[in-house]
Protein backbone atom coordinates (compact mmCIF):
# COMPACT_ATOMS: atom_id res chain seq x y z
CA UNK A 1 0.00 0.00 0.00
CA UNK A 2 1.96 3.33 -1.59
CA UNK A 3 1.44 6.53 1.09
CA UNK A 4 -0.94 8.91 -0.85
CA UNK A 5 1.14 12.35 -0.65
CA UNK A 6 -1.68 14.18 -2.99
CA UNK A 7 -4.32 14.37 -0.55
CA UNK A 8 -2.13 15.76 2.42
CA UNK A 9 -0.83 18.44 -0.22
CA UNK A 10 -4.68 19.05 -1.34
CA UNK A 11 -6.00 19.65 2.67
CA UNK A 12 -2.67 22.17 3.44
CA UNK A 13 -3.51 23.89 0.35
CA UNK A 14 -7.32 23.78 1.33
CA UNK A 15 -6.73 24.70 4.76
CA UNK A 16 -4.01 28.12 3.39
CA UNK A 17 -6.27 28.87 1.18
CA UNK A 18 -9.37 29.20 4.22
CA UNK A 19 -6.94 30.34 6.55
CA UNK A 20 -5.67 33.25 3.97
CA UNK A 21 -9.11 33.91 2.55
CA UNK A 22 -10.18 34.69 6.23
CA UNK A 23 -7.38 36.78 6.97
CA UNK A 24 -7.56 38.50 3.83
CA UNK A 25 -11.64 39.46 4.61
CA UNK A 26 -10.49 40.22 8.30
CA UNK A 27 -7.95 42.90 6.56
CA UNK A 28 -10.03 44.58 3.63
CA UNK A 29 -12.82 44.11 6.90
CA UNK A 30 -10.14 46.15 9.35
CA UNK A 31 -8.95 48.97 6.17
CA UNK A 32 -12.75 49.61 5.77
CA UNK A 33 -13.48 50.01 9.53
CA UNK A 34 -10.58 51.86 9.79
CA UNK A 35 -11.19 54.05 6.75
CA UNK A 36 -14.98 54.87 8.20
CA UNK A 37 -13.55 55.44 11.81
CA UNK A 38 -11.07 58.17 10.23
CA UNK A 39 -13.81 59.61 8.24
CA UNK A 40 -16.72 59.67 9.92
CA UNK A 41 -15.41 59.82 13.72
CA UNK A 42 -11.58 60.60 13.66
CA UNK A 43 -11.04 63.19 11.54
CA UNK A 44 -14.46 65.94 12.10
CA UNK A 45 -13.77 65.25 16.36
CA UNK A 46 -10.08 66.02 15.64
CA UNK A 47 -11.11 69.17 13.39
CA UNK A 48 -13.12 70.56 16.62
CA UNK A 49 -10.36 70.02 18.61
CA UNK A 50 -7.94 71.65 16.56
CA UNK A 51 -10.39 74.43 16.25
CA UNK A 52 -10.56 74.72 19.74
CA UNK A 53 -7.04 74.49 20.17
CA UNK A 54 -6.71 77.51 17.59
CA UNK A 55 -9.13 79.54 19.40
CA UNK A 56 -7.49 79.48 22.61
CA UNK A 57 -4.19 80.22 20.73
CA UNK A 58 -4.73 82.29 17.73
CA UNK A 59 -8.46 83.71 18.36
CA UNK A 60 -7.76 84.85 22.04
CA UNK A 61 -4.62 86.60 20.41
CA UNK A 62 -6.73 88.08 17.79
CA UNK A 63 -9.61 89.11 20.27
CA UNK A 64 -7.25 90.65 21.91
CA UNK A 65 -6.12 92.93 19.06
CA UNK A 66 -9.62 93.17 17.61
CA UNK A 67 -10.15 94.86 21.27
CA UNK A 68 -6.81 97.08 21.10
CA UNK A 69 -7.96 98.62 18.01
CA UNK A 70 -11.27 99.81 19.27
CA UNK A 71 -10.07 101.14 22.66
CA UNK A 72 -10.99 104.68 23.17
CA UNK A 73 -7.96 105.10 25.08
CA UNK A 74 -6.48 103.95 21.73
CA UNK A 75 -8.40 106.02 19.34
CA UNK A 76 -7.81 109.45 21.77
CA UNK A 77 -4.06 108.65 22.22
CA UNK A 78 -3.60 109.11 18.71
CA UNK A 79 -6.05 111.62 17.95
CA UNK A 80 -4.69 114.13 20.66
CA UNK A 81 -1.00 114.75 18.92
CA UNK A 82 0.43 111.43 20.67
CA UNK A 83 1.23 113.83 23.15
CA UNK A 84 2.08 111.22 26.28
CA UNK A 85 3.78 108.58 24.62
CA UNK A 86 4.63 106.99 28.29
CA UNK A 87 0.97 106.58 28.46
CA UNK A 88 0.78 104.48 25.49
CA UNK A 89 4.05 102.12 25.79
CA UNK A 90 1.98 101.56 29.60
CA UNK A 91 -0.72 100.18 27.96
CA UNK A 92 0.78 98.28 25.22
CA UNK A 93 3.26 96.96 28.05
CA UNK A 94 0.09 95.82 30.04
CA UNK A 95 -1.57 93.92 27.45
CA UNK A 96 2.03 92.36 26.17
CA UNK A 97 2.55 90.98 29.70
CA UNK A 98 -1.22 90.70 31.19
CA UNK A 99 -1.88 88.04 27.99
CA UNK A 100 2.13 87.21 27.31
CA UNK A 101 2.09 88.10 24.22
CA UNK A 102 5.64 88.36 22.42
CA UNK A 103 5.16 91.73 21.39
CA UNK A 104 2.09 94.91 20.95
CA UNK A 105 2.74 97.39 18.91
CA UNK A 106 0.49 100.81 17.72
CA UNK A 107 1.47 102.66 14.64
CA UNK A 108 -0.04 106.26 13.92
CA UNK A 109 -1.11 107.06 10.61
CA UNK A 110 -0.54 110.89 11.15
CA UNK A 111 3.14 110.54 12.87
CA UNK A 112 3.90 107.16 11.07
CA UNK A 113 5.53 106.24 14.60
CA UNK A 114 5.96 102.49 15.31
CA UNK A 115 5.09 101.93 18.74
CA UNK A 116 6.06 99.18 21.37
CA UNK A 117 6.40 98.42 24.95
CA UNK A 118 9.46 99.81 24.99
CA UNK A 119 9.13 103.56 22.83
CA UNK A 120 8.97 104.48 19.64
CA UNK A 121 10.77 101.57 17.66
CA UNK A 122 11.02 103.09 13.98
CA UNK A 123 9.56 105.80 11.40
CA UNK A 124 7.98 104.41 8.78
CA UNK A 125 8.59 105.03 5.61
CA UNK A 126 7.02 103.25 2.43
CA UNK A 127 10.87 103.04 0.94
CA UNK A 128 11.79 100.66 3.72
CA UNK A 129 11.06 97.28 2.62
CA UNK A 130 10.32 95.76 6.04
CA UNK A 131 7.75 98.46 6.42
CA UNK A 132 6.10 97.64 3.47
CA UNK A 133 3.56 95.47 4.98
CA UNK A 134 1.75 98.69 6.80
CA UNK A 135 1.25 100.48 3.29
CA UNK A 136 -0.27 96.89 2.06
CA UNK A 137 -2.26 96.52 4.59
CA UNK A 138 -3.83 100.07 4.77
CA UNK A 139 -4.36 100.23 1.08
CA UNK A 140 -6.36 96.80 1.72
CA UNK A 141 -10.20 96.75 1.75
CA UNK A 142 -9.34 94.54 5.03
CA UNK A 143 -9.89 95.06 8.42
CA UNK A 144 -7.95 92.74 9.95
CA UNK A 145 -4.93 90.54 8.72
CA UNK A 146 -2.78 88.12 9.82
CA UNK A 147 0.51 88.70 8.67
CA UNK A 148 3.93 86.44 9.63
CA UNK A 149 6.82 88.46 9.01
CA UNK A 150 10.61 89.15 10.14
CA UNK A 151 10.50 92.67 12.29
CA UNK A 152 14.09 93.62 12.71
CA UNK A 153 13.58 96.17 14.99
CA UNK A 154 12.26 93.20 17.33
CA UNK A 155 14.72 90.66 16.92
CA UNK A 156 15.25 88.14 13.60
CA UNK A 157 12.83 85.20 14.15
CA UNK A 158 9.78 84.89 12.46
CA UNK A 159 6.42 86.44 14.08
CA UNK A 160 3.01 86.05 13.00
CA UNK A 161 1.71 89.42 13.24
CA UNK A 162 -2.49 89.65 14.29
CA UNK A 163 -3.18 93.53 12.82
CA UNK A 164 -5.74 95.50 13.19
CA UNK A 165 -6.82 98.90 11.62
CA UNK A 166 -7.81 101.77 14.27
CA UNK A 167 -10.74 103.76 12.77
CA UNK A 168 -11.79 107.50 14.16
CA UNK A 169 -15.69 108.03 14.54
CA UNK A 170 -15.89 109.30 10.81
CA UNK A 171 -14.16 105.93 9.83
CA UNK A 172 -11.04 107.43 8.91
CA UNK A 173 -8.27 104.87 9.35
CA UNK A 174 -5.73 106.84 12.02
CA UNK A 175 -3.35 104.40 12.62
CA UNK A 176 -3.26 100.11 13.30
CA UNK A 177 -2.59 98.25 16.56
CA UNK A 178 -1.96 94.12 17.56
CA UNK A 179 0.44 91.74 18.67
CA UNK A 180 2.90 89.72 17.44
CA UNK A 181 3.08 85.80 18.31
CA UNK A 182 6.80 84.02 17.64
CA UNK A 183 5.59 81.65 14.96
CA UNK A 184 8.04 78.53 17.17
CA UNK A 185 4.90 78.72 19.57
CA UNK A 186 2.81 78.31 16.38
CA UNK A 187 4.82 75.73 15.32
CA UNK A 188 5.03 74.27 18.60
CA UNK A 189 1.03 74.12 18.29
CA UNK A 190 1.06 72.50 14.88
CA UNK A 191 3.60 69.97 15.79
CA UNK A 192 1.48 69.50 18.99
CA UNK A 193 -1.53 68.29 16.25
CA UNK A 194 0.94 66.37 14.60
CA UNK A 195 2.04 64.26 16.63
CA UNK A 196 -0.92 63.89 19.03
CA UNK A 197 -3.44 63.02 16.13
CA UNK A 198 -0.80 62.03 13.28
CA UNK A 199 -2.96 64.77 10.99
CA UNK A 200 -1.13 67.50 9.14
CA UNK A 201 -3.13 71.23 10.04
CA UNK A 202 -2.55 73.99 8.08
CA UNK A 203 -4.82 77.85 7.77
CA UNK A 204 -5.13 79.03 3.92
CA UNK A 205 -6.94 81.89 2.96
CA UNK A 206 -9.89 82.20 0.32
CA UNK A 207 -7.15 82.29 -2.19
CA UNK A 208 -5.89 78.78 -0.70
CA UNK A 209 -2.25 80.70 0.00
CA UNK A 210 -1.04 78.76 3.43
CA UNK A 211 -0.74 81.15 5.84
CA UNK A 212 -0.19 79.08 9.07
CA UNK A 213 1.36 75.98 8.79
CA UNK A 214 4.45 74.03 10.51
CA UNK A 215 7.27 74.98 8.36
CA UNK A 216 10.25 72.69 8.16
CA UNK A 217 7.51 70.44 7.92
CA UNK A 218 5.18 71.56 5.67
CA UNK A 219 6.21 73.66 2.85
CA UNK A 220 3.17 74.01 0.88
CA UNK A 221 2.74 77.44 -0.58
CA UNK A 222 -0.76 77.51 -1.73
CA UNK A 223 -3.39 74.87 -1.86
CA UNK A 224 -3.41 74.66 -5.63
CA UNK A 225 0.28 73.24 -5.79
CA UNK A 226 -1.56 69.88 -4.64
CA UNK A 227 -2.58 68.80 -8.47
CA UNK A 228 -6.05 67.04 -6.82
CA UNK A 229 -6.95 69.68 -5.28
CA UNK A 230 -6.48 72.44 -7.58
CA UNK A 231 -10.45 72.04 -8.73
CA UNK A 232 -11.87 71.87 -5.35
CA UNK A 233 -10.57 75.08 -3.67
CA UNK A 234 -13.86 76.61 -4.52
CA UNK A 235 -15.38 73.50 -2.56
CA UNK A 236 -12.84 74.39 0.28
CA UNK A 237 -13.71 78.04 -0.02
CA UNK A 238 -17.83 77.58 -0.47
CA UNK A 239 -18.63 74.97 1.64
CA UNK A 240 -18.50 74.46 5.44
CA UNK A 241 -16.99 71.74 6.99
CA UNK A 242 -15.83 69.92 3.94
CA UNK A 243 -14.30 66.06 3.47
CA UNK A 244 -12.32 65.01 0.59
CA UNK A 245 -10.79 62.16 -0.18
CA UNK A 246 -7.64 62.28 -2.76
CA UNK A 247 -4.45 60.91 -4.29
CA UNK A 248 -1.06 62.55 -4.26
CA UNK A 249 2.32 60.45 -5.14
CA UNK A 250 0.07 57.18 -5.15
CA UNK A 251 -0.66 58.32 -1.53
CA UNK A 252 -4.42 58.22 -0.08
CA UNK A 253 -5.40 61.27 1.59
CA UNK A 254 -8.67 62.47 3.70
CA UNK A 255 -9.22 66.16 4.09
CA UNK A 256 -11.37 67.98 6.18
CA UNK A 257 -12.03 71.62 5.54
CA UNK A 258 -13.57 74.57 8.20
CA UNK A 259 -14.02 77.68 7.30
CA UNK A 260 -12.86 80.49 10.69
CA UNK A 261 -14.42 83.11 10.44
CA UNK A 262 -13.12 85.10 13.42
CA UNK A 263 -9.61 84.60 11.53
CA UNK A 264 -11.35 84.65 8.31
CA UNK A 265 -9.27 81.41 7.43
CA UNK A 266 -9.78 77.88 6.58
CA UNK A 267 -8.79 75.05 8.67
CA UNK A 268 -7.69 72.03 7.16
CA UNK A 269 -6.91 68.95 8.89
CA UNK A 270 -5.29 66.11 6.46
CA UNK A 271 -4.66 62.58 7.18
CA UNK A 272 -2.73 60.35 5.23
CA UNK A 273 -4.78 57.34 4.92
CA UNK A 274 -1.32 55.32 5.23
CA UNK A 275 -0.65 56.40 8.53
CA UNK A 276 -4.14 54.92 10.15
CA UNK A 277 -3.44 51.61 8.34
CA UNK A 278 -0.29 50.68 8.69
CA UNK A 279 -0.82 48.75 11.94
CA UNK A 280 -3.52 47.06 10.32
CA UNK A 281 -0.95 46.14 7.35
CA UNK A 282 1.42 44.80 9.77
CA UNK A 283 -1.23 42.81 11.56
CA UNK A 284 -2.28 41.74 8.39
CA UNK A 285 1.23 40.30 7.28
CA UNK A 286 1.80 38.99 10.95
CA UNK A 287 -1.56 36.92 10.25
CA UNK A 288 -0.50 35.23 7.28
CA UNK A 289 2.90 34.60 8.36
CA UNK A 290 0.55 32.55 11.65
CA UNK A 291 -1.81 31.24 9.39
CA UNK A 292 0.78 29.86 7.09
CA UNK A 293 3.09 28.52 10.17
CA UNK A 294 -0.31 26.94 11.68
CA UNK A 295 -0.92 25.25 7.93
CA UNK A 296 2.27 23.67 7.63
CA UNK A 297 2.21 22.38 11.42
CA UNK A 298 -1.23 21.58 11.07
CA UNK A 299 0.10 19.34 7.52
CA UNK A 300 3.12 18.14 9.41
CA UNK A 301 0.70 16.74 11.95
CA UNK A 302 -1.39 15.05 9.40
CA UNK A 303 1.75 13.07 7.80
CA UNK A 304 2.88 12.05 10.76
CA UNK A 305 -0.68 10.89 11.74
CA UNK A 306 -1.91 9.23 8.42
CA UNK A 307 1.74 7.97 7.89
CA UNK A 308 1.39 5.95 11.25
CA UNK A 309 -1.87 5.00 10.82
CA UNK A 310 -1.13 4.02 6.92
CA UNK A 311 1.71 2.12 8.61
CA UNK A 312 -0.17 -0.32 10.63
CA UNK A 313 -2.83 -0.77 8.53
CA UNK A 314 -0.03 -1.95 5.95
CA UNK A 315 1.00 -3.96 8.74
CA UNK A 316 -2.37 -5.91 9.42
CA UNK A 317 -2.61 -6.24 5.79
CA UNK A 318 0.77 -8.05 5.48
CA UNK A 319 1.41 -9.70 8.74
CA UNK A 320 -0.23 -12.61 10.71
CA UNK A 321 -1.15 -11.09 14.18
CA UNK A 322 -0.56 -13.82 16.02
CA UNK A 323 2.88 -14.99 14.82
CA UNK A 324 3.63 -11.65 13.03
CA UNK A 325 4.99 -13.15 9.94
CA UNK A 326 4.47 -12.29 6.34
CA UNK A 327 0.75 -13.71 5.48
CA UNK A 328 -0.90 -15.56 2.51
CA UNK A 329 -1.23 -12.82 0.34
CA UNK A 330 2.59 -11.27 0.87
CA UNK A 331 3.81 -14.59 0.55
CA UNK A 332 2.31 -15.20 -2.69
CA UNK A 333 3.34 -10.90 -4.11
CA UNK A 334 7.15 -11.92 -2.74
CA UNK A 335 7.05 -15.68 -4.43
CA UNK A 336 5.39 -13.91 -7.99
CA UNK A 337 8.54 -11.87 -7.93
CA UNK A 338 10.79 -14.07 -6.85
CA UNK A 339 9.91 -16.37 -9.45
CA UNK A 340 10.42 -14.03 -11.84
CA UNK A 341 14.23 -13.01 -11.07
CA UNK A 342 14.73 -16.60 -11.05
CA UNK A 343 13.65 -17.10 -14.59
CA UNK A 344 15.87 -13.89 -15.66
CA UNK A 345 18.93 -14.56 -13.38
CA UNK A 346 18.66 -18.60 -14.13
CA UNK A 347 19.03 -19.26 -10.25
CA UNK A 348 17.47 -21.56 -8.04
CA UNK A 349 14.44 -21.29 -6.21
CA UNK A 350 13.30 -23.85 -3.75
CA UNK A 351 10.06 -24.15 -1.35
CA UNK A 352 8.97 -25.75 1.78
CA UNK A 353 5.40 -25.86 3.03
CA UNK A 354 5.62 -27.21 6.48
CA UNK A 355 2.36 -28.14 8.63
CA UNK A 356 2.44 -28.93 12.07
CA UNK A 357 1.40 -33.40 12.81
CA UNK A 358 -1.77 -33.39 14.77
CA UNK A 359 -2.08 -29.66 15.83
CA UNK A 360 -5.89 -29.87 16.50
CA UNK A 361 -4.83 -32.61 19.17
CA UNK A 362 -3.08 -30.46 21.19
CA UNK A 363 -5.68 -27.45 20.85
CA UNK A 364 -8.39 -30.22 21.89
CA UNK A 365 -6.33 -31.53 24.53
CA UNK A 366 -4.45 -28.50 25.77
CA UNK A 367 -7.22 -25.61 24.71
CA UNK A 368 -6.46 -23.29 22.00
CA UNK A 369 -4.17 -20.89 24.20
CA UNK A 370 -1.09 -23.55 23.90
CA UNK A 371 -2.44 -23.76 20.07
CA UNK A 372 -1.52 -20.02 20.02
CA UNK A 373 1.68 -20.53 22.02
CA UNK A 374 3.18 -23.28 20.24
CA UNK A 375 2.29 -21.63 16.52
CA UNK A 376 3.82 -18.74 17.67
CA UNK A 377 7.10 -20.62 19.11
CA UNK A 378 7.66 -22.65 15.95
CA UNK A 379 7.56 -19.34 14.04
CA UNK A 380 10.23 -18.24 16.14
CA UNK A 381 12.00 -21.49 15.03
CA UNK A 382 11.52 -21.29 11.52
CA UNK A 383 12.51 -17.08 11.34
CA UNK A 384 15.93 -18.06 13.03
CA UNK A 385 16.82 -21.49 11.38
CA UNK A 386 16.53 -19.73 7.93
CA UNK A 387 18.88 -17.30 6.27
CA UNK A 388 17.57 -13.15 6.36
CA UNK A 389 16.94 -12.98 2.81
CA UNK A 390 14.49 -16.48 2.70
CA UNK A 391 10.93 -15.78 3.25
CA UNK A 392 8.93 -17.44 6.31
CA UNK A 393 4.97 -17.05 6.18
CA UNK A 394 2.01 -17.92 7.49
CA UNK A 395 -0.07 -19.58 5.19
CA UNK A 396 -3.16 -20.29 7.40
CA UNK A 397 -3.99 -22.50 10.31
CA UNK A 398 -1.21 -24.73 10.96
CA UNK A 399 0.51 -24.61 7.81
CA UNK A 400 3.88 -22.51 7.43
CA UNK A 401 5.71 -21.46 3.88
CA UNK A 402 9.13 -20.72 3.50
CA UNK A 403 10.81 -19.41 0.36
CA UNK A 404 14.41 -20.23 0.04
CA UNK A 405 16.80 -18.42 -2.69
CA UNK A 406 19.09 -19.29 -4.73
CA UNK A 407 18.48 -22.72 -2.91
CA UNK A 408 18.03 -25.83 -5.26
CA UNK A 409 16.25 -29.17 -4.36
CA UNK A 410 18.99 -31.14 -2.72
CA UNK A 411 20.02 -27.93 -0.56
CA UNK A 412 16.28 -27.51 0.41
CA UNK A 413 16.14 -31.15 1.07
CA UNK A 414 18.89 -30.53 3.07
CA UNK A 415 17.15 -27.45 4.79
CA UNK A 416 13.58 -28.99 5.44
CA UNK A 417 15.64 -32.06 6.85
CA UNK A 418 17.28 -29.56 9.89
CA UNK A 419 13.83 -27.64 10.55
CA UNK A 420 12.16 -30.90 10.71
CA UNK A 421 14.81 -32.52 13.54
CA UNK A 422 15.09 -28.88 15.22
CA UNK A 423 11.18 -28.80 15.93
CA UNK A 424 11.12 -32.76 16.69
CA UNK A 425 13.96 -32.19 19.25
CA UNK A 426 12.91 -28.18 20.52
CA UNK A 427 12.69 -27.61 24.21
CA UNK A 428 10.64 -24.93 24.19
CA UNK A 429 7.68 -27.04 22.10
CA UNK A 430 7.93 -29.63 24.58
CA UNK A 431 7.22 -27.50 27.70
CA UNK A 432 4.32 -25.99 26.04
CA UNK A 433 2.85 -29.18 24.70
CA UNK A 434 4.53 -31.49 27.12
CA UNK A 435 5.75 -34.28 24.73
CA UNK A 436 6.33 -32.17 21.41
CA UNK A 437 5.69 -31.30 18.29
CA UNK A 438 6.26 -32.53 15.15
CA UNK A 439 6.37 -31.28 11.26
CA UNK A 440 5.97 -32.65 7.75
CA UNK A 441 7.30 -30.86 5.05
CA UNK A 442 6.59 -30.43 1.52
CA UNK A 443 9.43 -29.68 -0.46
CA UNK A 444 10.12 -28.71 -4.11
CA UNK A 445 12.03 -26.18 -6.14
CA UNK A 446 11.07 -24.27 -9.26
CA UNK A 447 10.98 -24.71 -13.15
CA UNK A 448 11.21 -22.39 -16.15
CA UNK A 449 7.97 -22.91 -17.03
CA UNK A 450 6.66 -22.83 -12.97
CA UNK A 451 3.98 -20.04 -12.48
CA UNK A 452 2.89 -19.03 -8.78
CA UNK A 453 0.11 -21.90 -9.17
CA UNK A 454 1.82 -24.82 -10.88
CA UNK A 455 4.44 -24.45 -7.94
CA UNK A 456 1.82 -24.87 -5.13
CA UNK A 457 0.28 -27.34 -6.72
CA UNK A 458 3.70 -29.46 -6.60
CA UNK A 459 4.71 -28.37 -2.87
CA UNK A 460 0.99 -29.00 -1.78
CA UNK A 461 1.21 -32.64 -3.04
CA UNK A 462 4.48 -33.48 -1.73
CA UNK A 463 3.23 -31.99 1.62
CA UNK A 464 0.09 -34.31 0.55
CA UNK A 465 2.83 -37.23 0.43
CA UNK A 466 4.82 -36.77 3.51
CA UNK A 467 1.20 -36.54 5.60
CA UNK A 468 0.60 -39.77 3.95
CA UNK A 469 3.84 -41.18 4.42
CA UNK A 470 3.44 -41.22 7.83
CA UNK A 471 4.27 -37.69 9.02
CA UNK A 472 7.18 -36.17 10.86
CA UNK A 473 8.74 -36.93 7.46
CA UNK A 474 9.56 -34.81 4.08
CA UNK A 475 8.18 -35.31 0.75
CA UNK A 476 10.11 -33.81 -2.30
CA UNK A 477 8.17 -33.26 -5.26
CA UNK A 478 10.63 -32.47 -8.11
CA UNK A 479 10.17 -30.04 -11.06
N1 LIG B 1 -4.86 -22.51 18.43
C1 LIG B 1 -5.08 -22.27 17.13
N2 LIG B 1 -5.56 -23.29 16.35
C2 LIG B 1 -5.74 -23.09 15.04
C3 LIG B 1 -5.44 -21.86 14.44
N3 LIG B 1 -5.72 -21.97 13.10
C4 LIG B 1 -6.18 -23.23 12.87
N4 LIG B 1 -6.23 -23.93 14.05
C5 LIG B 1 -6.63 -25.24 14.29
O1 LIG B 1 -5.69 -26.16 13.69
C6 LIG B 1 -6.34 -27.41 13.55
C7 LIG B 1 -5.94 -28.08 12.26
O2 LIG B 1 -6.48 -29.35 12.25
P1 LIG B 1 -6.36 -30.35 11.04
O3 LIG B 1 -6.49 -29.60 9.75
O4 LIG B 1 -7.32 -31.45 11.28
O5 LIG B 1 -4.90 -30.87 11.10
P2 LIG B 1 -4.12 -31.72 12.16
O6 LIG B 1 -4.88 -31.96 13.37
O7 LIG B 1 -2.78 -31.04 12.33
O8 LIG B 1 -3.92 -33.04 11.34
P3 LIG B 1 -2.84 -33.30 10.28
O9 LIG B 1 -2.60 -32.07 9.51
O10 LIG B 1 -3.36 -34.44 9.46
O11 LIG B 1 -1.62 -33.70 11.07
C8 LIG B 1 -7.85 -27.16 13.61
O12 LIG B 1 -8.36 -27.68 14.83
C9 LIG B 1 -7.94 -25.63 13.60
O13 LIG B 1 -9.03 -25.16 14.39
C10 LIG B 1 -4.93 -20.81 15.29
O14 LIG B 1 -4.65 -19.71 14.87
N5 LIG B 1 -4.77 -21.09 16.61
Amino acid sequence: MRFNYQIIVIITALLFVLSSSLTLINYFASINSTTKHLKESALPLTVDNIYTEIQKNIIEPSLIASMMSSDTFMKDWLTHEEDDIEQVTRFLDTIQNKYKMYTTFLVSEKSQHYYTASGVLDKLSADKAHNQWYFKFKNSSKSHEINIDYNENIGDSLIMFINYKIFDDEYHMIGATGIGLKTSYINEMLKYFRLQYNFNVYLIDEQGEVVVSERSVNNLANISDISALKSQLSNIINKNNLLLEYNQNNNDYLLNAKYIPELDLYLIVEAKVDNFTASVKETFYLNVCISLIITLLIAVIIIFYVRSIHNKLNTLANTDPLTELANRRTFYNILEHSLLLTLRNNTPLSTLFIDIDNFKTINDTLGHDIGDKTLKSLAGILTSSIRKSDTVARWGGEEFIILLEDTDLAHANLIAEQLRSAVEKNVALKEITNKGVTISIGVTTANENDTVESLFKRIDNALYTAKNNGKNCIAVESE
